[in-house]
């Protein structure tokens, strides 16, 4: 039927415009990154998403097609992000740091505003072995659950372009070190003895915290730790007082200039 040919050839037209405008906006995309870079400004800016979103609702406002076209530019959204991560890191990110010094808090912020894959190293083990850390630790003992977590490392240097959640005792083992250095660039992430107890006081997840929550023993725990996390970090943030969005700007633009 010549309508029916008509109107796919019409249809096959809009996708090669289609093709092509999202080239074009790619290619956008890169250059307003260079363009930041360039300059030394503000990497993520979170509040830019928001304002985009608001000003397509108002343009596409009683478009019959309106939900399914919103649905198509949250994944353009999506990969514009995944595009601005690959170009400022060609390598995995692996954050390292004691307890609450916010290794998780910042993965997910970063997930969100760079479109990164998130490896939480405690997480993944507790689906792999089917219960809580504290369980693991309570039926098995932490050695198991430390080669548990060389195991991961291990299993991880496949991966690309994906930020890598540590427990807090991975850089503790100089085997771990050695093998989350082979695709990665390591982030420790600090904090004061009084802001860790701060953000770790009413969570009965770590193990070892359990019945030590005060100040003097996370300080003499951080002390032991200390030299290790140092040596294993390629660069340090300090994250007392600093929001997320703050600390994840910090280590951006730290591992930038280690890149150079
Ligand atoms: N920069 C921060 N400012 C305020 N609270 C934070 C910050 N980073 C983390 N937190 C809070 O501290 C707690 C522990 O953070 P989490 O990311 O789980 O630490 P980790 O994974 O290093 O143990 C969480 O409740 C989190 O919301
Ligand atoms: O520091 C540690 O030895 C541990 C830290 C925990 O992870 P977080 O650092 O994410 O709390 C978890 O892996 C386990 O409780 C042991
Ligand atoms: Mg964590």
């Amino acid at each position: 039927m010549k309508e029916l040919d008509l109107l796919r050839q019409e249809l096959l037209s809009c996708d090669t415009q289609l093709a092509d405008i999202l080239m074009k906006r790619f290619d956008v995309v890169e250059k307003i990154m260079a363009l930041k870079e360039k300059n030394q400004m503000q990497i993520l800016q979170p509040e830019q998403e928001s304002r985009q979103i608001e000003a397509l609702d108002i343009e596409l406002k009683g478009n019959v097609h309106q939900e399914e076209i919103a649905d198509i530019y949250a994944r353009v959204l999506y990969n514009s992000k995944k595009i601005q991560g690959k170009k400022l890191f060609d390598y995995n990110i692996v954050l390292i740091g004691f307890m609450g010094a916010g290794k998780s808090t910042i993965s997910a912020f970063l997930r969100d505003a760079l479109a990164m894959d998130v490896v939480e190293m405690d997480q993944v083990i507790a689906e792999q072995q089917g219960m809580s850390i504290s369980e693991i630790f309570e039926t098995y003992g932490e050695e198991y659950f430390r080669n548990l977590e060389t195991q991961l490392l291990i299993d991880m240097q496949s991966k690309q372009n994906v930020i890598i959640s540590c427990g807090g005792g991975v850089a503790m083992r100089e085997r771990n070190v050695a093998e989350m250095k082979k695709n990665g660039k390591v982030v420790l992430l600090k904090a004061d003895p009084q802001t860790i107890l701060d953000r770790v006081k009413d969570s009965d997840e770590r193990p070892l915290l359990n019945g030590h929550k005060n100040v003097e023993y996370i300080a003499d725990l951080m002390e032991a730790r200390r030299a290790k996390y140092e040596a294993a970090a390629d660069i340090v943030v300090q994250t007392d007082g600093k929001s997320a969005l703050e600390i994840c700007e910090e280590m951006i633009h730290k591992l930038r200039r280690a890149d150079e």
